[in-house]
């Protein structure tokens, strides 16, 4: 899709980034990764109400909640108890190309969003590394993302992400609140199924 007229200034938005072979050829890696660090459903810290959307990681360290210890980053999966799978080499490729950061990415957080799967307004601020940049990749159904400022109450605008756009929070950009607001079911056949996958790479210790 067309670049919006006016994305918030540092924001470095790549649509149609993959093409269709090459979002094909990244579904098949990150098919592997969910069949060796199967999809959970993560609960929010304290209530412990669960997330709409199911996760999972790959890389050295994983993202990922849950009620009694919250947010953070840690280096096993929470349900089979074993060391999250590598980052496949095609991910590595992109955050060199575009990720605009010359050390690697460390975590992997992939996000399954089914057709009533949304994602709240919010920081990714668990990382040490606050200088690197996240880098984000839709495969699937496109959704609505909704990108703000620095306070939660800030004015925010939305914008379609599509299968095979690249998105980078980094720079002055890296703080800035974001959230899904909801994914366009059928909009796309990569996918077995309706629903949205994001990957996002991150850098989390100096
Ligand atoms: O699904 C997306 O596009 C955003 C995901 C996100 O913001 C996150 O996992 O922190
Ligand atoms: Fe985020």
């Amino acid at each position: 899709m067309a670049k919006p007229d006016s994305l918030p200034e540092g924001l470095d938005f790549h649509p149609a980034f993959l093409d269709r072979a090459e979002q094909e050829a990244l579904l098949l890696d990150i098919r592997d990764v969910v069949a060796a660090a199967p999809l959970y459903t993560p609960e929010m810290p304290r209530s412990g109400k669960p997330l709409s959307v199911r996760m999972t990681n790959c890389g050295r360290l994983g993202w990922l909640t849950d009620r009694q210890r919250g947010y953070r980053y840690q280096e096993t999966h929470p349900v089979t108890g074993k060391a999250w799978p590598a980052i496949p080499r095609k991910l590595l490729d992109i955050w060199q190309s575009v990720g605009g950061c010359d050390r690697p990415p460390e975590a992997c957080l992939v996000n399954y969003y089914g057709p009533d799967a949304k994602m709240g307004l919010h920081q990714d601020r668990d990382e040490t590394d606050l200088s690197a940049p996240v880098l984000s990749i839709s495969l699937g159904d496109s959704c609505l993302f909704r990108v703000g400022g620095f306070e939660r109450n800030a004015p925010t605008r939305s914008f379609r992400l599509e299968s095979g756009d690249v998105l980078v929070l980094g720079g002055e950009s890296r703080l800035r609140f974001h959230g899904v607001d909801r994914i366009y079911p059928g909009t796309s056949t990569l996918l077995k199924s309706e629903g949205r996958i994001n990957l996002t790479l991150r850098r989390v210790t100096p």
